[in-house]
């Protein structure tokens, strides 16, 4: 009897393995949740002598809209430069998927899969719509291919022969983050894709950024336009004179006049 009790050799092993495997699968989500596509802290960036940006930390999960919100001169643009090290932010951590971006160059750090859409769109006028996609692809260690940029922007597929020069502000905008996205980007910066458009141009734009949020890609979006922004972002953060004041989800946000009217006037 004592003996058919004890548990066989074959059970034993059984055992060990299914308590390995239930560790590694408590392991794997633990640290899944632990770590953020985009973990920044302890964010310092000058311009020359002048402080700018003083210890900002954030953090984007994978498939998610962050935006970055504030008056004008808080500071966010200089929060995306520093994060893509057009500004070489004099200390900090920026980690995307875990590797140490802070400090190095602009070029290192989008093959590490960061892309920013600046203001001022820096598209080649001369070329044709397809051409400047191309090219922006060429050196990017992974790419979309061109049809998943036309089906995210079938207005640009529409207007595929077009230069650059010929296309409306909306159109160039479009441009813009289509050669961000040809690099296949872990996460996209947009520097306030909505400024100077007509409102008719801003719904088309907001469609096809609600489209590119759908269908996963990350991005970090830093606009005027609150409306807009609450309506594509589902958390945020108000830079105010270069410190971070709030942290919250859109809605959070939407549901608290104070801070709507301390940080950002409205
Ligand atoms: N190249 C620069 N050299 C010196 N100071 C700068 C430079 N660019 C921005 N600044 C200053 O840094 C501060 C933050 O500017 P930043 O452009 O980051 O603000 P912002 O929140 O993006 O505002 P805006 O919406 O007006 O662009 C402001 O005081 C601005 O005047």
């Amino acid at each position: 009897m004592r003996r058919s009790r004890r548990p066989t050799w074959a059970a034993c092993t059984r055992r060990w393995q299914h308590e390995l495997a239930r560790s590694r699968r408590t392991r794997r989500t633990s640290e899944d949740a632990a770590v953020s596509l985009l973990e920044v802290s302890g964010l310092n960036s000058y311009y020359g002598d002048s402080h700018i940006l003083f210890d900002i930390g954030l953090r984007v999960e994978k498939n998610e809209v962050v935006a970055l919100l504030g008056r004008n001169g808080a500071g966010k643009s200089t929060t995306l430069k520093s994060l893509m090290g057009v500004v070489t932010p004099r200390s900090g951590s920026v980690l995307l998927d875990g590797v140490q971006l802070a400090g190095r160059k602009s070029h290192a750090i989008a093959r590490a899969g960061m892309q920013l859409v600046h203001e001022e769109r820096r598209i080649f006028g001369s070329l044709s719509v397809e051409e400047n996609l191309v090219i922006a692809g060429l050196t990017a260690p992974e790419r979309w291919p061109l049809a998943r940029v036309w089906e995210m922007f079938p207005r640009l597929k529409e207007r595929r022969n077009s230069r650059g020069t010929d296309l409306s502000g909306g159109e160039q905008q479009m441009l813009a983050i289509g050669r961000a996205l040809m690099r296949s980007p872990k996460i996209v910066l947009l520097d306030e894709p909505f400024e100077g458009l007509a409102p008719v141009i801003v719904q088309d734009l907001m469609k096809a950024c609600r489209t590119l949020a759908d269908a996963g890609q990350t991005i970090v979006l830093v606009e005027q336009n609150l409306a807009a922004t609450l309506q594509l972002a589902q958390r945020v953060y108000i830079i105010n004179n270069g410190h971070l004041a709030h942290e919250g989800t859109a809605g959070e946000l939407r549901a608290n006049p104070d801070v709507l009217h301390r940080y950002l006037g409205v």
